[in-house]
């Protein structure tokens, strides 16, 4: 039987960097190539980043992608590897019109091509559009009606693109009718918690449709909301897996696999009227050294530690591609705040995270200390700006009372944020957890301000929990545990007034973290939420605070997404709407 040396590059791309996107794809071929693979692949549209979103429909964008594919193609021939083939995720425009989708010749495609001596072998499109939670590919894309098919090193090789796998039909039972020995699948698959399990799931069921080995190549990095976790996956047409990479870390897996050899060339027209389109790539050697490594196996991380580990890497993606250097994060002693500076500590190095204490009348002791403390346990900037005097101007000026009053308070934080970051440059991180932000716990122009809410998907009761896993996972390897024990024991409070703790307004987080999840997460309706157990005047309160809180989500910064329902493109809902689930609006 043949070996077929492949390398998956499991990297990060940047969205609307062309240029710099190419140089890394040839930084790897270089790797790939040195290592004596003979086929290469790169994740789903990274030549322009995914996803692009409204630049899909800018022809400037669809045509600098295209043509930075030519360019690549002869670079990689000038560079020494024209003999590999090179699989790569670009943005295309189809050549001929798709009057079932209603769409003329030129709409674009979610595409990737073959690239081989200097020129494009092949070019294919994805079959199956996803348009649903983020996505909305329908939006932009014409699906592909071909089944994509290369031989290589005497191996027929179908391509397949990300949700090509996800949906049944299509590709992955043309590739079996069309006899490949291998199913190779481009992706860029955003980070949901415990999606690593689903994936293997889908993988290894999908190789046994296929009848052949399947090869799944992720992403890795960050994009605005979305992780992308790495994770790529080889698995035998039995389902066991050959390899699989780490989660989160950009690299190149070099697998050798053992494959059918290809007969008769494949023809004709499969399901779904997918039409075989196989080229056959024949390659001199092109390796310059010994291979190292092939294959392994990178164990999985806890749950707590992955979701930790998808907050890091989407900050960190976001600050950096976004030409940042450093974070400002308003600092109370708090359990939000602390999580979320330990996870800038973790993302940039904590020189390059500011915390400002900013104390009221209202402060405890403890909140100044607690902020300290941190401050002292992870070497993060730490000032002390008091807001008393500021809020006693206000007062003097428009004599408030009550909520307005309490809430002065938040927003003269919130603009001695801004001014900090406006005067040094860093950019203001919003401490607010998933389920102060479905109930509206949150003040407007005031703790909400900010470039980014790192834990804005994640609920306060998983924010207890990775603040103690994070200081447990520093105590066992012998490193100060970030985060002071005082700011996860003591009962949250904003400090707006004397004696205030969350509890006056809302009900115990386990219990609201509970209904949040059905209601938000599962979409599941008043009734439904009632006969799962919960107290109907309880469930009718949380469903009210969260619908007409819709506002004020619409106008929270973007933040990492970790769950399959994150407040953002997973989650629309309108704003102006009389829809209760407890029946029409008073208003
Ligand atoms: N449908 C709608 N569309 C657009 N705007 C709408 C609106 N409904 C009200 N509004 C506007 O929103 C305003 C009310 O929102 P907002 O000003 O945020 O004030 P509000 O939601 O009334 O109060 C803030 C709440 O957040 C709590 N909290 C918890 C934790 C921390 C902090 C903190 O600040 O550190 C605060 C605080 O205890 C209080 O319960 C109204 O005055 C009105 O201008
Ligand atoms: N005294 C303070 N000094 C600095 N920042 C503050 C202070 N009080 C509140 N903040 C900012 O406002 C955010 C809202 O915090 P608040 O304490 O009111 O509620 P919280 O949701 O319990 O957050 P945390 O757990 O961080 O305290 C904080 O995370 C922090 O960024
Ligand atoms: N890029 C894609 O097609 C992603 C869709 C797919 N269902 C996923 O989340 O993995």
């Amino acid at each position: 039987m043949p070996q077929l040396r492949l390398a998956l590059n499991q990297i990060d791309s940047c969205v609307g960097d062309i240029a710099g996107n190419a140089e890394s794809i040839v930084h790897w071929t270089r790797h790939a190539a040195e290592r004596g693979a003979h086929l290469v692949a790169f994740p789903e549209m990274v030549l322009t980043g995914y996803p692009v979103e409204d630049l899909a429909l800018r022809s400037s964008f669809v045509e600098a992608s295209r043509s930075a594919l030519a360019e690549l193609a002869g670079r990689l021939a000038a560079e020494g590897f024209g003999e590999l083939p090179v699989i790569v995720g670009y943005l295309d425009r189809s050549e001929k019109a798709q009057p079932r989708y209603g769409q003329p010749a030129g709409a674009p495609r979610n595409a990737a091509a073959v690239l081989h001596r200097g020129g494009i072998a092949l070019r294919f499109a994805k079959h199956h559009l996803p348009n649903y939670g983020v996505f909305d590919e329908f939006r932009y894309f014409v699906p592909g009606d071909t089944l994509p098919v290369i031989r290589v090193h005497g191996v027929d090789v179908a391509l397949a693109i990300c949700e090509d796998l996800w949906q049944d039909g299509g590709r992955v039972p043309a590739t079996r009718a069309a006899g490949a020995g291998l199913l190779l699948s481009v992706n860029a698959s955003p980070y949901e918690r415990d999606k690593d399990d689903t994936r293997l799931e889908l993988v290894r069921k999908r190789a046994q449709e296929a009848g052949c080995t399947l090869a799944y190549l992720a992403m890795t990095g960050g994009q605005d909301e979305l992780v992308f976790d790495g994770d790529s996956i080889v698995v035998s047409v039995a389902g066991e897996v050959i390899t699989r990479a780490p989660q989160f870390e950009e690299g190149c897996v070099l697998v050798d696999l053992e494959l059918p050899a290809a007969g008769a060339v494949p023809s004709g027209v499969l399901d779904d009227g997918l039409e075989i389109e196989h080229v056959t790539l024949s390659t001199e050697p092109v390796a310059r050294y010994e291979p190292e490594v092939a294959g392994g196996y990178a164990e999985r991380l806890t749950d707590d530690e992955e979701v930790y580990t998808a907050l890091v890497t989407g900050l960190r993606a976001y600050v950096t591609k976004n030409g940042f250097r450093s974070v400002l994060i308003g600092l109370s002693g708090g359990i939000d705040s602390a999580l979320v500076a330990a996870i800038a500590c973790d993302a940039l190095g904590p020189a390059n995270v500011y915390g400002v204490a900013m104390p009221s009348r209202y402060s405890s002791e403890h909140s100044i200390g607690d902020a300290e403390e941190l401050a002292r346990r992870t070497g993060l900037n730490l000032r002390t700006v008091p807001i008393a005097p500021m809020f006693d101007a206000y007062m003097a000026a428009l004599g408030l009372t009550g909520l307005a009053e309490e809430n002065l308070q938040s927003r003269l934080r919130g603009t001695t944020l801004m001014a900090i970051s406006n005067q040094e440059g860093h950019i203001v991180l919003a401490p607010g957890n998933k389920s102060e932000l479905a109930v509206g716990y949150s003040t407007l122009y005031g703790d909400s301000v900010g470039a980014y809410g790192p834990i804005k998907d994640v609920y306060k009761t998983t924010v207890f929990r990775l603040a103690r896993w994070r200081n447990a996972s520093a105590a066992a390897k012998g490193g100060t545990p970030p985060i002071p024990e005082n700011s996860i024991s003591k009962p949250p409070s904003a400090e707006l007034r004397p004696g205030q703790v969350d509890t006056d307004s809302l009900p115990d987080y386990d219990v609201l973290d509970r209904v949040l999840e059905l209601y938000v997460d599962r979409d599941q309706g008043r009734d439904a939420i009632i006969a799962a157990g919960f107290d109907p005047e309880l469930v009718t309160r949380i469903l009210k605070l969260t619908d007409t809180a819709e506002y004020k989500r619409r106008q929270y910064p973007p933040g990492t997404k970790i769950s399959a329902k994150g407040f953002g493109k997973d989650r629309r809902l309108p704003i102006t709407s009389r829809w209760r689930e407890t029946g029409r609006a008073e208003n």
